[in-house]
């Protein structure tokens, strides 16, 4: 027997688009002005430090928020001003919002109840959506007798149940202990493909957002600052609030020289072009990752304040004439070399892995 579930995806439903989106509370400005187009199929994820509109903006999508102004367009409907039960949209919250009373098998018959839809297509449909889920033999089960995970997993059943184009998650995850949430993330993106579901996914954890998503856009004040794959957020950052939300990161103040250097302290450090006014302030962003330390002479020297061993690698907290303290992190490829504190060290900030940009280096992820 075909899927329903899977039968009907097939024609690529699920493209969402968000055109100068806008939500005003009492004066306040919580989302202002998104423009955004998801394809049909991606997993999409809108990441942010806490109050940057990253939950209105999926309210305003499911149709629990009215907008301001702007439209939200699926599949080329403006739904901005249509019920949520009208825009075919699955929807799973942190907190599950499963029925107490009703059992797993009720609780996910509701939605096709709702849709009127026949006792055998409805139990047909629950199985299925059970089975993907792997929780069949826990149909007759309340929602209190389920763990945690469970109980997600079975919010997740019910908001694909009915077969829509577009699943909006808002922090899913948020109440699972990490290796649960682990576990979770795999079965939600390998759920998200089986379907060739819309996902539009909203969470403040980066590692979630690079772990799993097509695309991620950065939220900052109601606005999106920056919008990629993971990869290209964490090479390409256009911001330090970008770098420093996405990874760690060390933020060296710093002078423009000319086109093709910077000053840091009394050192000319050699970086891609950047078109910043000679004298300009700005600041030099390298990941811990792709400063280079050794025994050798460098372009800059440097004393080991700190060494943490972390297994894979080390970390090393290294003061740096001119740049202040970086951080150093240096994986062990099979053996590894330790410089103990108060060691002198070589430091090369390589000219491929530094960021140039104005900015201002106290801004830090919340
Ligand atoms: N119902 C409301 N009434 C007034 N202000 C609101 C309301 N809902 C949200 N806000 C404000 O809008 C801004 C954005 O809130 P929102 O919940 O969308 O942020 P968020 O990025 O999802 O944050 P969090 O990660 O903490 O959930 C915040 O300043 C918040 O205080």
């Amino acid at each position: 027997m075909t899927s329903v579930i899977t039968d009907t995806t097939k024609t690529r439903r699920g493209a969402v688009s968000l055109r100068k989106l806008t939500k005003d509370y009492a004066g306040s400005r919580a989302v202002d002005g998104i423009d955004l187009d998801i394809p049909a199929g991606e997993f999409f994820t809108l990441l942010g430090p806490s109050g940057c509109g990253k939950t209105t903006t999926l309210m305003m999508l499911a149709g629990f928020v009215e907008p301001s102004g702007g439209s939200v367009v699926i599949d080329g409907r403006d739904v901005a001003h249509v019920p949520p039960p009208d825009r075919d949209i699955g929807v799973v919250f942190q907190n599950y919002a499963l029925f107490p009373h009703l059992t797993v098998f009720q609780n996910l018959a509701f939605p096709l109840e709702m849709r009127r839809l026949g006792r055998p297509e409805i139990a047909r449909r629950v199985g299925e959506a059970l089975k993907l889920v792997r929780l069949e033999q826990w149909a007759d089960s309340y929602p209190g007798q389920l763990s945690g995970g469970q109980q997600q997993r079975v919010a997740v059943a019910r908001a694909v149940v009915f077969n829509p184009p577009v699943l909006l998650m808002d922090e899913p995850l948020g109440a699972l202990d990490r290796k649960l949430r682990l576990q979770l993330q795999l079965e939600i993106r390998s759920l998200q493909r089986e379907l060739a579901l819309t996902v539009v996914y909203v969470t403040h954890d980066q590692d979630e957002a690079m772990s799993m998503s097509d695309r991620v856009a950065i939220m900052r004040e109601g606005r999106i600052e920056q919008m990629g794959t993971p990869a290209e957020l964490y090479e390409t950052p256009v911001s330090v609030f970008v770098a420093d939300f996405l990874g760690d990161n060390n933020t060296i103040p710093a002078r423009a020289a000319d086109d093709r250097h910077v000053m840091v302290g009394d050192v000319a450090l050699r970086t891609p072009a950047h078109g910043l006014a000679r004298d300009a302030d700005c600041v030099v962003l390298i990941r811990p990752e792709r400063v280079r330390i050794s025994d050798a002479p460098a372009t800059f020297s440097g004393v080991v304040h700190d060494v943490v061993y972390l297994g894979s690698a080390s970390q090393y907290e290294i003061d740096v004439a001119g740049a202040g303290r970086l951080r150093c992190a240096v994986s062990h490829n099979g053996g590894h070399a330790v410089w103990e504190p108060g060691r002198r060290v070589g430091v090369e900030l390589p000219a491929d892995s530094v960021h140039v940009m104005p900015g201002d280096p106290t801004s830090k992820k919340e």
